[in-house]
C-alpha cells in the first residue's frame, strides 16, 4: 500500500464518545464529547445508543470540517464479544453480531465501536477493524482453575491499553513485546493488574466481576461469605452493581473522582485517605501476586490510566513493588493511538488481521478426560 495511511478511530465510553483520525502516525484531529447521562439513559440497550452515538460523531465531523472520504480504515474499541486472543480483527458478519446483541452477556459501551466503524465503512469505504478488546482473555491454562468444579477463571481487562503500554515499553527498551515479561497496570475508572509473558497477557483479574483491587466505581475482590450476607441485605440485583458501579469510593464515600478524593485526604479527612491508601495497598498486592505468575523475573512494572497522574499514588507503588522490576509511569492512556497502531500493522502487512470465530478461545477442562 502507497501513500498516506488515513484511519479514524472511535472509542465509545460510558459517558463519553472520543474520536480521533490519524495520517500515518500522527493524529491530524481528536476530540472528546461528554453526553448527558439523562440523554443516554433513554435507550434501554447499549446498541440503542447507535444512531445517536453516529450523528454526535457526524455533527463533530461536520463541526471541524473533515470528511472520511477516502478512510482507509476505521476502528472501533469491541467489546460484547466473547473470549478472544488479542490482535486487530476484521468487523465481520460474526463480529458485528456478537456485538450488537453484547453475546457475553457483559453490557458496555466499546460494544458500539465495531458497530460504528462498520457504519462509516459502508458510507465510506476502507476496512473496519475492532483492536484488543476488553473481550481480550490469553489466560495461561493453569490460571483458569477455581476451586468450584465448573467455573473457570476468565477475564475482562483494559487490553487495548495494557497491551499498547507494554509494546511501547519493550520498545524503549530496543525489544519486541513478544521477548519480554512485565506487569501492566491500568489505573484509572476501572482497575486492571496483568502479567504479560512473550506477547501473550498469561494472567490478570475479572474487573467486570468484581475481581482485582477496589476502584473508583468497583468493589474488587471480597469474600465470597461477605457478598452472600451483602445480597441477602440488599439483593441480588444491587450486590451486582458493586462490580462496576456503586463499590469503592462510591460505597464508602459517595464519589468516583480520585481528585476529588485525595483533594479531601489532603484537606484532613482520614476516611477518605484510608480509602486512597488501601486502594493502593490492593493494587500492591495484585502485583505480587503477577510477580509469582512470572516467577520472579520481570522486567518491568509499567502503570497506565488517569490516576497515575498522582505522584503520591505512584511513589507509593515504587515503595511496595520497586524491588520486583523497575516501576515506569505513562499517565493517561493510549487507546486512540493503540487503535491506529492497530490498524497501521494490518495494512502495512507487518501482521495479519485476524477473524473472529465467535467460540470461545477456552473450551473448559476436560477434568481428567
Ligand atoms: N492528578 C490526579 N490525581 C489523582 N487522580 C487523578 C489525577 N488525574 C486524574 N485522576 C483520576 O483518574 C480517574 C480517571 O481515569 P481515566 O481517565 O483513566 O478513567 P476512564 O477513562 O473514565 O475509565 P477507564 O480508565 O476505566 O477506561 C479519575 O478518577 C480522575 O480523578
Ligand atoms: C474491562 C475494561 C473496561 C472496563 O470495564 O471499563
Amino acid at each position: 500500500m502507497g501513500g498516506t495511511m488515513k484511519i479514524f478511530t472511535i472509542n465509545p465510553g460510558s459517558t463519553s464518545t472520543k474520536i480521533a483520525l490519524f495520517e500515518d502516525e500522527t493524529c491530524v484531529f481528536s476530540k472528546n464529547v461528554s453526553h448527558e447521562a439523562e440523554k443516554l439513559a433513554e435507550y434501554e440497550g447499549i446498541s440503542d445508543q447507535l444512531p445517536y452515538r453516529m450523528e454526535t460523531i457526524r455533527t463533530l465531523l461536520a463541526q471541524a470540517g473533515i470528511s472520511l472520504e477516502g478512510v482507509d480504515a476505521v476502528v472501533g474499541r469491541g467489546g460484547g464479544l466473547l473470549p478472544l486472543e488479542g490482535g486487530t480483527y476484521k468487523v465481520d458478519e460474526v463480529l458485528l453480531d456478537h456485538a450488537v446483541r453484547g453475546a457475553n452477556g457483559v453490557q458496555h459501551p466499546a460494544q458500539l465501536g465495531p458497530q460504528l466503524a462498520h457504519a462509516f465503512c459502508s458510507q465510506y469505504g476502507g476496512q473496519a477493524f475492532v483492536v484488543n478488546p476488553p473481550d481480550v482473555d490469553e489466560l495461561q491454562e493453569i490460571a483458569r482453575m477455581t476451586g468450584i468444579r465448573g467455573v473457570d477463571r476468565r477475564v475482562h481487562l483494559h487490553a487495548l491499553n495494557l497491551k499498547e503500554t507494554a509494546i511501547r515499553h519493550a520498545a524503549s527498551m530496543g525489544r519486541a513485546y513478544e521477548e519480554c515479561r512485565f506487569i501492566v497496570c491500568h489505573i484509572g475508572g476501572g482497575i486492571s493488574v496483568s502479567a504479560h509473558k512473550n506477547g501473550r497477557m498469561i494472567d490478570g483479574y475479572d474487573i467486570v466481576g468484581g475481581e482485582g483491587p477496589m476502584a473508583p466505581t468497583r468493589c474488587g475482590s471480597v469474600a465470597v461469605s461477605d457478598i452472600l450476607r451483602y445480597a441477602e441485605e440488599h439483593g441480588v440485583a444491587e450486590t451486582k452493581k458493586l462490580c462496576t458501579k456503586t463499590g469503592g469510593f462510591v460505597s464508602h464515600l459517595g464519589i468516583s473522582d480520585a481528585i476529588e478524593l485525595t483533594g479531601r485526604a489532603k484537606a484532613g479527612d482520614r476516611y477518605a485517605g484510608m480509602v486512597w491508601d488501601a486502594m493502593i495497598y490492593q493494587i500492591n498486592k495484585c502485583i505480587g501476586s503477577m510477580a509469582c505468575v512470572l516467577g520472579g523475573r520481570v522486567d518491568g512494572i509499567l502503570l497506565g490510566g488517569g490516576m497515575v497522574h498522582s505522584e503520591d499514588l505512584v511513589q507509593k507503588i515504587r515503595e511496595s513493588c520497586q524491588w520486583i522490576a523497575p516501576v515506569s509511569a505513562y499517565p493517561g492512556e493510549f487507546e486512540m493511538e493503540a487503535m491506529a497502531a492497530g490498524a497501521r500493522r494490518v495494512l502495512s502487512g507487518a501482521e495479519a488481521a485476524k477473524t473472529y470465530s465467535g467460540i470461545s478461545v477456552w473450551g473448559g477442562f476436560t477434568y481428567g478426560g
